[in-house]
């Protein structure tokens, strides 16, 4: 088992308030984690720091055993995959599907004179495939779904082979049908023991993949619950985490959660 990621008493402070407070976390390479937290509890930040795009105000980053402050951060960034709705408003609405997926490999976004190897453009085929965009390949970016944007952004993302996958609210703004068509890739993906360790920031635990292994509870910047997911992932400390007591229910590995009446 290796570290791909380790917090050692990080706190985050801006306006001399902690963001984040005092968080101790690390994850493995066969780890599969869910960010849980209301509003406002500092996951965004947490993820900020978790793909070198900021630094804490204390505490040690480890990312990929590269210590931040102390790396070269593109070098580092190259290992990592990350998606986001900010990564997905710098893509040209004129980029091809195919050229986002493969333009990846050369790390720009819009494709240009490149040169692509075919072992390059097999793999983005094949990733084209795996996440079911074969039929959108020649589309332009910007006239896909929202569906269809998260899956092409997930494409492009794994195409370098990360080692580590942070995904930050993946199924927002996704229908129904659209997101359980996600959440069925995505644990797929997660089962898959050739896929990278993966970190995945959700408000809702209806959007927890099957697969996915442990959970890391935040609120107000501080972490309530850290574990594997069957004995973290519990309505007491969703109560703790969101402040309201809930009824969950667990059922084929998907869980789902209402406000239990007081
Ligand atoms: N650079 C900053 N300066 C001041 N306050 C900040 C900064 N970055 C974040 N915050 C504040 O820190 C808190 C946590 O923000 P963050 O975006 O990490 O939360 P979040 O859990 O991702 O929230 P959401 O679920 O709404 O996206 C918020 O109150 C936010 O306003």
């Amino acid at each position: 088992m290796v570290n791909v990621l380790r917090f050692s008493d990080v706190s985050y402070l801006r306006n001399g308030r902690p963001i984040l407070d005092s968080i101790d976390w690390a994850v493995e390479d066969s780890e599969r984690w869910v960010i849980l937290g209301p509003n406002g509890a500092g996951k965004t930040t947490l993820m900020k720091l978790a793909t070198a795009n900021d630094y804490p105000s204390s505490g040690t980053v480890d990312v990929l055993d590269k210590r931040l402050g102390r790396v070269d951060i593109f070098e580092l960034r190259n290992r990592l995959g990350f998606v986001s709705s900010a990564t997905a408003r710098r893509i040209p609405a004129n980029e091809l599907v195919r050229d986002l997926v493969l333009t990846a490999a050369y790390s720009v976004e819009g494709r240009w004179n490149e040169h692509y190897d075919d072992i390059d453009i097999r793999q983005a085929e094949r990733i084209l495939a795996e996440w079911d965009l074969g039929d959108f390949a020649d589309h332009p970016f910007g006239t896909l779904s929202d569906g269809e944007r998260k899956r092409a952004m997930i494409a492009r993302s794994v195409m370098t082979d990360p080692e580590l996958l942070l995904l930050d609210e993946p199924s927002a703004s996704l229908d129904l049908g659209a997101r359980e068509r996600l959440l069925q890739m995505l644990s797929g993906f997660a089962q898959s023991p050739s896929s990278p360790a993966m970190v995945m920031v959700t408000h809702h635990v209806e959007e927890v993949p099957p697969g996915f292994t442990h959970v890391l509870m935040l609120r107000g910047g501080r972490i309530q619950a850290v574990g594997p997911i069957a004995e973290t992932l519990t309505a007491a400390n969703l109560e703790a985490t969101f402040g309201m007591p809930f009824e969950l229910t667990v059922s084929g590995g998907r869980y789902a959660a209402v406000a239990r009446p007081e």
